[in-house]
Order: C-alpha cells, then structure tokens, then sequence
C-alpha cells in the first residue's frame, strides 16, 4: 500500500451504520433496528459497523432471502425465472421492516434476469450464461471455494470477475491486484492527486479502494472488493483513465469516472450486492468515453468466498456497461432510488449505470446527462450545502458526497465557510468569484483592498493652510492661473470647492477653501480628503497663532507637511526667522537636517511656484499615492448647496474609482443620480477618475461637506440605503456618542479603546499654557498616554471643537471660555471642554478620570449670559451692570463669572438681579436688568456675565 494510502486511512477505516445504511439505500434506522434484532451492540447512526456486525446483518439478509427464495421456489415450482420482475415476487419477502424489504425484494429480484453478460473490457473471464434459477445460483455460490485467485483470475465460473477481478476477489484469498484484501482499509487512498498510476484496490475491507484515483490526470480507479462501498472513488475528475472497479459490494463500482472529460468508466463489481447494482459509477458526466462496466452478478450480499459462478446468472445489472446508457431498459427492474437521475436508466440491466432502474420511469428512455455544471459562480459569502448545490447545478447529496470524501459530515443545511466552498467547487472543477458586499449602509468605514495590479498613481490632493492674511488665497489663486492644462485654456474656472493643475504631465488636485477649518471640519466628519499640507507663512510676518494650529491640524491628520515662506518679495522677508520659529514645532528645514520641505514664494509675484508645484510632485512620487479607477466610484463631497438653477449640487472629489453620468449614488444621507458633471475648468465630464473634482447635479437633496459619496448599483438601492442612514443618524444623535469624555475615560481606558488621551489647551497666556503641558506630561498613568496635541492662547474656538472632535480629545480651557460658536459646535459634536482656573485642579481631574476615579457628581451647568451695556456706580452697592440677557437666563441664586475677550476675569456670588428697581428672581433672554455680583465692581463695557449653577449629574 502507498503512504497516500497510509495517509488517508484514518479517514476511511471506518463505516458508521449511516453510511452503511446509505449504501444499501436504507436508512440509519433500518440498520439500527437490525443490528438490534441481531444483538449487536449499536447507539445511533455514528456508531461503527465492525466487520462482525456487517457480517452479521448480510447473513440476516441472506437468511431472509434464502426464505423468500425458497418459498418462491414452492410458489413457482422453481420455473426458471423470466426478465419481469412479479408483484409477488416483490412482496413476497415481508418479515422486515418496509425499506428492509424492498431492498431485499429487489435483491430477490435480481436472480431472476435473464441477463446474458458480456464484458468488453479486461474481464476475460466473463462469460455469458444463462440465467440459472436462484437455487442453483445459490448453489454454485456456495460451491465456490474461498481459493486463491490471481488477478483477474480466468475463473470461467465466476462471472464476477468481469467487476471485480481486479480488486474485489471476494474471500480471504489473494488475488486482484494486491491491494489490501481482509484489510479494513486495503487499497483506500491509492491514487489522491497522484498524476498517474493505478488506485487502490480492496478487498474485504467496509470502504476498500475509494479513494483510488481522484484528481489524477490518468491512470486506473480505485479497486474494491468485498466491501460495502468500494471501488466508490475510482476516477473522481480523472480527465482521462479507467473507473474504479469495485467488487463484492452493495453498491459496487459507483465512483468510477466521476466528471471525467474522457476514459472509461468505472467498473463496478457488485458481487454479492444486495441490489446486484453493476458498475454505476461509469462515465458520470462524461462528455466521452466509456461507461462504466456492470460488475459481477451474484445476488448474495454475503461477505463471504461464495458466489464465483453463480453471479453471470442473474442479478447483474451492469456489465458491459460501455456506452449503453442511451440502450432502454429491458431488463428486470430495480428500485435503487436515490433521487439521481444518473442512478436512474438502466439500460438492459447491462449499462454502467445498471441495476439501477427507476421504477417510475422504466419505459422511459434515459436522457443523457447533461452537464451544465456552470464554468464559475459568483460567493457573497457564507452559505448552506443545499445553496451551494444549487449555485453548482448539482444535487445536494452530491455536494455532501464530496464533503464526506473531504472527512466533512455536512447535512443540506449546514452553512459552508467560505475555504469549504472553494474546495467543493474546485472539486468540480468550477472558478470561484468572491464579492464580499461592501456594509452598505455605512460604506464610509469599509475600507475595500484592491489588487496591487489594479491600482493606478492618482494625483495628490493638497490643501493649503496658514494665518490670516498670509496670502493663502493669493496663492491659490497663483498657482490656478499659472498652470492650467493646455487644451482647456481660456475655459471659464469654476469654482467647485477644488482645482487640478498639470505640472511636468503630472496633475495636482487643490482643495481651494484655504485654512485648518475646512481641512479639520472634513476630517471630523471622518473625511480623509488631502493628501499633502502646505503651511503658508509670511516671511515679513512670522509664525503666529493659527500657523501654529495649521501645523497642529496638519499632524494630527498625519499629512505631510510643506511650509511656503510667502511674501518673499516683501523688503522685510526674513525666511530663515520663520525656519527657526517652525523648528521648535518640529519642522526642520532639510538644509538644516530636518525632513520639512521649505519653498520661498512670492504668491503676488508668482516666484517659487513652480519649484512649489515640484515638491509637492516629489512629496507625491515618494508616497506614491493610487487608487483603482476600475470601479464604482466613492469619494467625498466637498461643498454643496442649493443653486437657483441646478437645484441641489454637490462639489465632489472623487477618491476611488470612476464617476460616470447617470450612476445612482449616496451622498451622506441623501441620494441621486449624476445626471450632468463640470469640472473646474466649466467642462462637461462623461466620467471623472480618482482625485478628480466635480461638480455633479442629480441630487434629490443638500448633502453637507465631508460627506461621504459612493456610487451604487441602482437608484433604489441608493435611496433605501440613504433612508437607512438618515434614521440612524438620528438614532445616533439621540444615544450615546462614542467620544471621549473624562468622565468615562476609566470606561474607555478599561477597554482598551484608547492609549492616548488627546488634549488641547487653551489658557489665557502662554505661561499658563506651557506650565500645564508640563504638568499633564508627568502624569503617569498604566496603559493610557496623555498627548497634547494642540496647545494655545485665547478663547476656545469652533475649530479647536473641530480639532477635538476630528481627534477624539478633550479641551481644557485654563482661565478662557468658549465661544458662543463654539460652545455650540461642543454641544453638537459632543466634545468635552472642561474650564479651569487653577493647574492643579486640572491635573487632579485628568488623574483621577484616568484612575477611574472622576466623581461626576456634580456638575456645571450654564444658565445664561448677560452682556454689560451700562455701568452705574452707586457709592453704597458699588457697581450696578446694565445688562441685556443675550442667552438663556439670569438668575439671582446661580454662580456667575465675568469674561472680558473670552477670558474669565473674576468668578463668584450673584449678588442681586434687578429689573427696574425691583428685586427679581430671574430675567429671560431679551430683557435687560441689573446685576450686582458680590465682591466684585470692576465690570467693563461689552463683559460677559455668565450665570451657572452646579448640578448633581447621575453617574
Ligand atoms: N507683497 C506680497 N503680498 C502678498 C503676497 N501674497 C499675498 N499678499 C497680500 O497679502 C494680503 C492677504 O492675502 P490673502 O491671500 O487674502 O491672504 P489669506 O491668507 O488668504 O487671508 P485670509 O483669507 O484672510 O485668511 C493681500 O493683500 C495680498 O495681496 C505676496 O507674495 N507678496
């Protein structure tokens, strides 16, 4: 035996009662019942048949045969037997249980054809006889001796042998081919993915030679003998070679030539079948060759040495199976109905499918088979069995038969992972294509991996940035009048949220709404639209705040950074100063051994532009940025708004794929179909590619900026998934947002959602600022890092709630409040601004929050502000505030604080609240009133008076 063999052994050296069971077409508890009759220890359909037990029930069989036979005999007056198979003789045997017995009625049955065989093959032993009436058949079965026989031994008297001769030899004799006879898995394994070469052969083993020659380009089928399913895997998508041959079993001879494009058909043995099924396996879904050869006639199923002789007589089905599948039936019919169609035709009792009649179609002629087995099916995913059989044109027992040779017991509703499916359906031979859908309704999180091959060098996107009045726009503008692409001169620019410009063949996309707000508002919209920032800084200015906050945006985002000293042309440019201030924010020259590109630019004079545009080019070649333009597109809406004309449109810039016209898409919660594109020279587009800005109409809707945008297949689908999105965004608003908050830091740290907990500053002078980053930084807490990643002076702004919220971090504001636009964009976006007025206050609560240790008990609640309009100074009370609420309201029990240009200059008691002369308790938005605050008289025109109240908040 091979080590193939050896190897496979394990998976084969048992039958369980099911399989058993299946192979005489009866069910497990059929088996069970038997079994238990004939006191053999069984449990259920797992349990293993020993050879004893099989032994056992065949004797049983044989038993109720030889009664039945003999009563017919008494019957009939042992008349020879004609080719119809009687109704009596059908029912004549019923001391089993219903399936039992027609199996055994069959079995009965098939002694009586009068079948004259003719092996056309190697069996030339074969020899055509008479039908011999069944007590004579079992006479010369018994005669036979258990002798040794060589292979394919010339035993004349053993029609047999034209099925099994070279493998099943019945008996403890040796004989075939070698291979494994009284072996419980003799011959099993021969021939697995072996390119040539003969399979296995069995003999007297349960499962003997299956798994002879699957996969093999060429060679010889698994033999089997004597067993209950050999010679089952002879030939399994062989392109070329001979069947299995199987032997002395049930069902003998069934694999032989599986999805064989050509060769012969495997030769089934059915020796001492109960079913005297020959050779059914030949030529299955064979475009040509042979059939399978019916196998060996004897009627007995006894696993014995007998039935030499006898088998020629009668109950062959399947000799001479060679292209007889289109012969009609006329032979004695079986019912061997397993709901193939293959299994079905059984031309003259002789074909490679023999012994296998359908009994309802028996005077029908057999169709051919036609394989329409398809070439490649599309996987969505996991399925069941029964799917899987469907999407292959194939029987479910079929997939499950495959399974089981795979060692996977599967049942019709079982789901298959995806490495199943494509190991069953490159079992026959059929191409996979895996489209794992995309999450459709939150398409913006699914990142799709395209191939290596399909991508494509997309031109960068950049996104310029700077202090006010640093010529941001002034070199936008440059660099959009400089380089416009030679054909499209002259065209109208449009403005449409983004440019391209063509430098060296080499295209740049320009985000053209200059500074960090837009840049950080996409980002905290989960948009991740520019590749490369450039930081502009006037040479005759310096690096100043919102500098600062670019850089800070720009690294918070991970971009590449790419500084343009501006104004160069200016008489008081100093470039190198602003190097040496961008060098503390670890930007550092190359020239000076940093890796920050600086590029002098004159945006009025349109000097450096050039060199401007190859570097970014350069910073583009070494990240080599691409996408795939073969697909449906996705990208981001830059900028849209309702046009009097066009309706809603939408400036979009595509990031993957192709935007085609009329493409159904999502935009954030809206939807539409393109019906016309522009891009930023005027022009109409039929299609735009990755990194290609557009302007689309089509829209049903105002998507905002920052929305995502993908294209789906239909217009339903699109509006169903924007529907979808719509409602869970509002779900979303409503529940908890994800953000951190100091409050469930430990939560977050605990969970291992975050490492590092982002921090921006905002504090009334730099002194303060820098002296709480020192503090923060020395807090060492396991697991969790605190990392500033903004730091700077005044009021906390709408784009520092940007910045927050775009990076998940919490603001401190150190003696400053936040804007009112501010304060709202906190509110909306969920972001956690804790105000201060004391270093170690802060530190304490960032340590505990990060300790788990924040006792959110209490918490401060704005009620309202007041703006001072009038000061009166009364020597008693000392100052009086003329105020008008200009939100929430006043009231006389809260807490106030006095904020004069965004910083708190003095907190304490509300002292009195007045409206005209009169005390009261409180004053809405709108109306004016007086206020007096305790301890406190040096209010200032345009103050800020902000009433709070400390609130109990549930943990
Ligand atoms: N001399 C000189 N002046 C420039 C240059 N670039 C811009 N300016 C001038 O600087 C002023 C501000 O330029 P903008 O382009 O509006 O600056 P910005 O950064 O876009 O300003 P905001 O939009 O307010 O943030 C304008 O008067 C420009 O003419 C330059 O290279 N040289």
């Amino acid at each position: 035996m091979s080590k193939q063999q050896d190897n496979s052994k394990d998976n084969k050296d048992k039958t369980r009662v099911y399989e058993y069971a299946k192979s005489l077409n009866m069910s497990s508890k059929e088996i069970i019942t038997i079994l238990k009759r004939l006191d053999m220890p069984v449990n259920n359909h797992m349990s293993v048949m020993e050879p004893a037990m099989v032994n056992k029930v065949e004797g049983f069989f044989r038993d109720i045969k030889a009664n039945a036979a003999a009563k017919r005999a008494q019957e009939s007056g042992g008349a020879t037997v004609s080719a119809a198979s009687s109704p009596q003789s059908q029912t004549a045997s019923k001391p089993q249980a219903s399936q039992a017995n027609k199996n055994l009625s069959q079995d009965r049955q098939g002694p009586m054809n009068s079948i004259k065989t003719t092996s056309e093959t190697n069996q030339s032993q074969q020899e055509q006889r008479p039908a011999q009436p069944q007590s004579q058949q079992e006479n010369n079965n018994q005669s036979q001796p258990s002798a040794s026989a060589s292979e394919g031994s010339s035993n004349n008297t053993r029609p047999q042998n034209s099925g099994n001769n070279q493998g099943g030899y019945q008996g403890n004799r040796q004989g075939g081919q070698g291979g494994g006879y009284n072996r419980p898995q003799g011959g099993q394994g021969g021939g697995y993915n072996r390119p040539q070469g003969q399979g296995g052969q069995g003999g007297n083993r349960p499962q003997g030679g299956q798994g002879g020659g699957y996969n093999r380009p060429q060679g010889q089928g698994g033999q089997g003998g004597n067993r209950p399913q050999g010679g089952q895997g002879g030939g399994y998508n062989r392109p070329q070679g001979q069947g299995g041959q199987g032997g002395s079993r049930p069902q003998g001879g069934q694999g032989g030539g599986f999805n064989r494009p050509q060769g012969q058909g495997g030769q089934g043995g059915g020796f001492n079948r109960p079913q005297g099924q020959g050779g059914q396996g030949g030529g299955f879904n064979r475009p040509q060759g042979q059939g399978g050869q019916g196998g060996g006639a004897s009627s007995r199923p006894a696993p014995t040495s007998r039935g030499t002789a006898a088998g020629e007589s009668t109950n062959r089905k399947g000799n001479n199976a060679v292209n007889k599948n289109k012969t009609n039936n006329t032979g004695h019919q079986k019912r061997f109905d397993d709901g193939k169609p293959n299994f079905r035709t059984n031309p003259n009792g002789r074909g490679g499918k023999g012994g296998r009649n359908n009994r309802h179609q028996s005077n029908q002629p057999p169709r051919e088979k036609i394989d329409n087995t398809p070439k490649k099916i599309i996987v969505r995913g996991t399925m069941t069995v029964g799917d899987l059989a469907k999407l292959l044109h194939k029987d479910a027992s079929e997939v499950i038969k495959k399974l089981i040779s795979l060692g996977v017991m599967a049942t019709i509703n079982q789901e298959l992972d995806m490495d199943t499916i494509l190991l069953i359906a490159s079992e026959f031979g059929v191409e996979v294509e895996v489209k794992i859908p995309v999450e459709e309704d939150t398409f913006e999180t699914v990142e799709e991996v395209d191939d290596e091959a399909d991508l494509t060098t997309r031109p960068p996107v950049v996104t310029i940035m700077g202090h006010v009045d640093h010529g941001k726009t002034t070199l936008l503008d440059a660099i959009r009048s400089t380089n416009v692409t030679g054909g499209e001169a002259g065209g109208i620019t449009q403005h449409i949220g983004a440019y391209q410009v063509e430098i060296n063949q080499k295209k740049i996309t320009f985000l053209d709404t200059p500074g960090h707000e837009a840049f950080t508002l996409m980002r905290a919209r989960g948009a991740q639209v520019t590749d490369i920032t450039i930081i502009v800084v006037a040479a005759d200015d310096g690096v100043m705040p919102q500098t600062v906050e670019a850089v800070n945006h720009a690294k918070a985002a991970g971009v590449p950074i790419i500084v343009a000293v501006n104004k160069i042309d200016k008489p008081d440019a100093d470039p190198d100063k602003i190097k040496q201030a961008l060098t503390e924010y670890e930007l550092v020259p190359e020239e000076w051994g940093g890796d920050t590109i600086f590029v002098n630019v004159s945006a009025k004079q349109r000097l450096g532009l050039e060199e401007l545009l190859e570097m970014i080019l350069l910073v583009a070649e070494v990240n080599d940025y691409k996408a795939n333009p073969d697909k449906r597109a996705r990208g981001t809406v830059i900028e849209a708004e309702l046009d009097k004309g066009k309706g809603p449109v939408a400036r979009v810039l595509v990031q993957h794929g192709t935007l085609k016209i009329g493409d159904a898409f999502v935009a954030g919660n809206t939807f539409g179909r393109v019906r016309a594109m522009v891009n930023d020279k005027g022009r109409r587009l039929k299609e735009a590619g990755p990194s290609t800005p557009v302007e689309i109409t089509g829209l049903t809707e105002v998507p905002l900026a920052g929305d995502p945008f993908m294209v789906f297949e239909d217009e339903r689908k699109a509006r169903a998934i924007s529907d979808r999105r719509s409602i869970k965004q509002r779900q979303s608003e409503l529940g908890a947002n994800s953000r951190v908050t100091l409050d469930d830091l430990f939560k977050h740290i605990q969970e291992g959602d975050i490492k590092d907990l982002n921090i921006i500053i905002k504090a009334d002078v730099q002194g303060s600022a820098e002296a709480l980053k020192g503090s923060l930084a020395k807090i060492e807490i396991e697991g969790v890092r605190i990392k500033i990643i903004h730091s700077g002076v005044g009021a906390i702004t709408e784009s520092d709630i940007n910045l927050a919220s775009a990076s998940n971090a919490i603001v401190i504001g150190f003696n400053v409040r936040p804007e009112p636009q501010a304060d709202l964009a906190a509110q909306q976006e969920k972001v956690d601004v804790r105000l201060h007025r004391v270093i170690y206050n802060v530190i304490e609560e960032i340590e505990q929050a990060m300790k788990g240790m924040l006792d959110p008990i209490f918490k401060e609640v704005v009620q309202g502000q007041a703006e001072v309009r009038n000061i009166f100074k009364l020597s008693k009370v000392g100052a009086i505030a003329g105020c008008m609420v200009i939100s929430g309201k006043i009231t006389r029990n809260s807490e106030v604080r006095v904020i004069r240009g965004g910083i708190v200059v003095f907190e304490g008691k509300m002292d009195t609240v007045k409206r005209f002369k009169d005390d009261v308790k409180e004053v809405a938005q709108g109306y004016e009133c007086g206020i007096t605050i305790e301890r406190f008289s040096d209010f200032k025109e345009g103050d800020i008076i902000e009433a709070f109240v400390m609130e109990s908040v549930e943990r």
